[in-house]
């Protein structure tokens, strides 16, 4: 049996309804990368009739259905409420559906020690949920680059390498690179502004933007990446083996809890 991996979705309004769903490119990078089956996990669920109560989201409950969490990018930012900051540009988008979910879940799932993988906004996230802050306009900050994507040009231009990072010696990522540098994209408006402490750094840009992070002294695998590594995983070792890597964690785990498979018996 594959692991299954929750993947947490986005809350948009299509039509005037509030619609749950994640961008099929990580779907995707969790399939066929962490060779893993994907369940989508709603964020919260408002009261669709107003004579009925919102339902009640219970962390615990999509923990003991789940052998991973995945946190996909996203164009909505985490609330800067829940950094003890305002919003600056009222105008960005937010999606407090996905925060009242992602942010405690992350804390419950190294807790547990379920093997947890953010991408962009979810590196945020996982910044956020542990203590730290952002910024909420990155590319204003002196000294610091543009991260975000030219979106006058076509999806293979946008998720293009863009930029190095310096790959921390000794950690995860330098050992699944088997080199101290690597080239990757860049799409993120916002940044890590204080680290949450605690965390060691995994990778950093040029620029001192911390790119990469995992949390050590927790039961189970995690990593949290700012740049893409689900855009075409296939055609990049660093990006194939953090799937990898993702994937046989959440195998592991899910062995363990549900106790090892059975061989079929032969007939
Ligand atoms: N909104 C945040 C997070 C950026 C992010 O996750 N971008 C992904 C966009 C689309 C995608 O590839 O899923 C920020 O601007 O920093």
């Amino acid at each position: 049996m594959r692991p299954v991996i929750g993947v947490i979705s986005d809350v948009k309004t299509i039509n005037g309804q509030n619609t749950h769903g994640v961008t099929e490119k990580y779907i995707y990078a969790v399939a066929r990368g962490a060779q893993a089956m994907p369940v989508l996990i709603p964020g919260t669920i408002s009261a669709v009739d107003a004579a009925m109560a919102p339902e009640r989201v219970v962390i615990e409950e999509i923990l003991d259905l789940v052998d991973g969490i995945f946190l996909p990018g996203s164009p909505s930012n985490v609330g800067p409420q829940h950094y003890g900051d305002l919003p600056h540009d009222p105008p960005l988008p937010a999606d407090p559906h996905r925060d009242d979910i992602s942010l405690p879940l992350i804390k419950a799932a190294l807790e547990r020690g379920v093997p947890l993988f953010g991408v962009c906004r979810g590196f945020q996230e996982m910044n956020v949920a542990l203590g730290g802050t952002l910024f909420q306009k990155l590319y204003q900050q002196p000294g610091r680059f543009d991260h975000r994507e030219d979106s006058s040009l076509d999806l293979d231009g946008q998720y293009a390498p863009a930029h190095d990072v310096a790959l921390a010696p000794g950690g995860l990522l330098a050992s699944l690179a088997g080199a101290d540098r690597w080239r990757v994209n860049s799409l993120h408006g916002q940044g890590v502004a204080q680290l949450a402490p605690a965390v060691e750094i995994e990778a950093q840009a040029e620029d001192g933007t911390i790119e990469a992070f995992r949390v050590p002294n927790t039961p189970g695998f995690n990593i949290a990446i700012q740049w893409h590594p689900e855009w075409r995983f296939w055609e990049d070792k660093l990006s194939s083996g953090v799937f990898t890597a993702f994937g046989t964690a959440a195998r592991l785990y899910g062995e363990a809890r549900r106790g090892a498979p059975k061989l079929k018996a032969a007939v």
